[in-house]
């Protein structure tokens, strides 16, 4: 049975490796906020606008136990996701977990243009984007460095670079 989940920041790439990834090796792809919008039919944005982020990252914990029942997964996490309650141990316990390590300059470019559907990062400014994520980055290190795996993923920016991902991302777990 395989249980792969993938973590990182926001723009790591787990949406796009997870995805790529999962069909080259004949898996189920869960994307958590994407299960979450479809188990509530509403956005990210709306439940943390309704809830608060506390209660998101209650209902997502909820969500993550939900997914993780599932069997011949790759469950691309949000980037939160590993950071709250036990979420980290938990993963650890039901599957492989591997942490997309991306260097902030490269996360800024990628959320640059890809901020508006994120709700912790909408209406910032560049130079409040870069020092949110450097931020953020640091605060979160200690959790998403508790994966089994590390997979640099600086390098997704067309179908033959996630191609090429996709390629040393099986070689690394072995797939
Ligand atoms: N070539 C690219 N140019 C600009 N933005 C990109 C490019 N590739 C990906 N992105 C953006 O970077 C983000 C990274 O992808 P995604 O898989 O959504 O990351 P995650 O799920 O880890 O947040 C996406 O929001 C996407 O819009
Ligand atoms: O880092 C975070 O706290 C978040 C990341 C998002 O997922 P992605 O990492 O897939 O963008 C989403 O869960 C929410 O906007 C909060
Ligand atoms: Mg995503």
């Amino acid at each position: 049975m395989t249980r792969i989940f993938l973590i990182g920041y926001m723009g790591a790439g787990k949406t796009t490796l997870g995805k790529a990834f999962s069909r080259e090796l004949g898996l189920t792809f869960i994307d958590l906020d994407w299960y979450i919008e479809e188990r509530f039919h509403k956005t990210v944005q709306q439940l943390f606008s309704e809830r608060g982020e506390q209660g998101f990252r209650e209902l997502e914990q909820k969500m993550l136990h939900e997914v993780a029942e599932f069997e011949d997964v790759v469950i691309s996490a949000g980037g939160g996701t590993p950071c709250f309650f036990d979420n980290m141990d938990y993963m650890n316990a039901c599957g492989d977990t591997v942490f997309l390590q991306v260097e902030p300059e490269v996360l800024f470019h990628r959320l640059k243009v890809a901020k508006q559907q994120r709700p912790l990062l909408a209406n910032k400014s560049d130079e409040e984007l870069m020092n949110f994520i450097c931020e953020a980055l640091q605060k979160r290190h200690p959790f998403y460095s508790q994966a089994k795996f590390l997979f640099r993923a600086d390098e997704l920016e067309d179908k033959s670079q996630i191609q090429a991902s996709v390629d040393s991302l099986r070689k690394l777990l072995d797939k």
